[in-house]
């Protein structure tokens, strides 16, 4: 059903481009996925895609589980008994909810970007060059090299290549989450994933982070899971709007956010609840 109301959000020009899904390469496929914490199900029946080098925004009300659904595509739930998952989430064609997964590559390949900054309490150096080694054994010169790449690509170099030597806890809020994007970035993910990262965050440093999302997704496919509605139709090129652990609308954004074909989407985002 759709209303002649008008969103509360303004789409972005840039988002309104003719996005044609058959031309895209579905990098995610999540069938049929439900998640239980204990004997409580949290997602209910989840299909949908997710587009390689598009953004994909999860919004809604509190507790719909977004967080629950982008902790299921690095397999976050393991580390906590009583949490399971059932269904299909082929990335790549492998099932990444099969049992013998490698937990470790794939998170080495499904990268994962929190809504705190958490650098780890060592050298801004270090900080990238920590997870590197755990995947590689690269002689100096070109682990060097690797963490000048990836903080040029967390959009931090002009702003650290003089005191690499000094704490990540030593820069701002907004560089942490640059130095953990950087540090997500460095190990060369497929997928990156975003849980609320702007939420501590300045609006100055907030629009550093959308501009590095814009960049990154021209090499990996993004997942990012908001509050903010503005910054879900900037930053995003999908949007799945989620209600009570249903998937109620997924579309191109600027469709969603114009003519959303649910009620529940067009109350969500006319500000009506939630
Ligand atoms: N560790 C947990 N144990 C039991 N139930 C949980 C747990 N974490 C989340 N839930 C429940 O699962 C549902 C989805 O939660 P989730 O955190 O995914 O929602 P959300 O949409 O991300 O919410 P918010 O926007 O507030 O972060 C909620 O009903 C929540 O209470």
């Amino acid at each position: 059903m759709q209303s002649t109301e008008t969103p509360s959000v303004a789409v972005p020009v840039a988002t309104h481009a003719k996005l044609d899904v058959s031309k895209l390469t579905s990098k995610i496929s999540i069938k049929n996925l439900e998640f239980f914490y204990g004997d409580s199900r949290a997602l209910k029946g989840i299909t949908m895609s997710l587009y390689a080098n598009k953004a994909t925004a999860f919004i809604g009300p509190s507790g719909c589980g977004k967080s629950t659904l982008l902790r299921v595509l690095n397999r976050m739930y393991d580390l906590y008994p009583g949490q399971r998952a059932t269904g299909d989430v082929m990335f790549d064609g492998d099932n990444l909810l099969r049992d013998d997964q490698d937990i470790n590559l794939l998170r080495a390949r499904i990268g994962m970007v929190f809504q705190k900054p958490t650098p780890f309490p060592m050298t801004i150096y270090e900080n990238i060059a920590f997870g590197i080694r755990l995947y590689e054994n690269l002689p100096k010169s070109e682990l060097d090299g690797r963490v000048e790449q990836a903080l040029r690509r967390g959009a931090l170099w002009d702003e650290v290549k003089d005191k690499l030597g000094a704490s990540g806890l030593s820069l701002s809020g907004g560089q942490q989450q640059r130095l953990c994007i950087a540090r997500t970035v460095a190990v060369k993910p497929e997928v990156i994933l975003f849980d609320e990262p702007c939420s501590a965050l300045d609006p100055i440093s907030t629009a550093k982070i959308e501009e590095l999302i814009d960049e990154l997704k021209k090499d990996y496919t993004i997942v990012i899971v908001t509050h903010n509605m503005q910054q879900a139709a900037r930053v995003s090129d999908f949007t799945a709007f989620m209600y009570l652990g249903e998937l109620v609308e997924f579309g191109a954004t600027a469709t969603l956010f114009t003519t959303p074909s649910d009620k529940r989407t067009q109350a969500y985002i006319t500000g009506r609840f939630g």
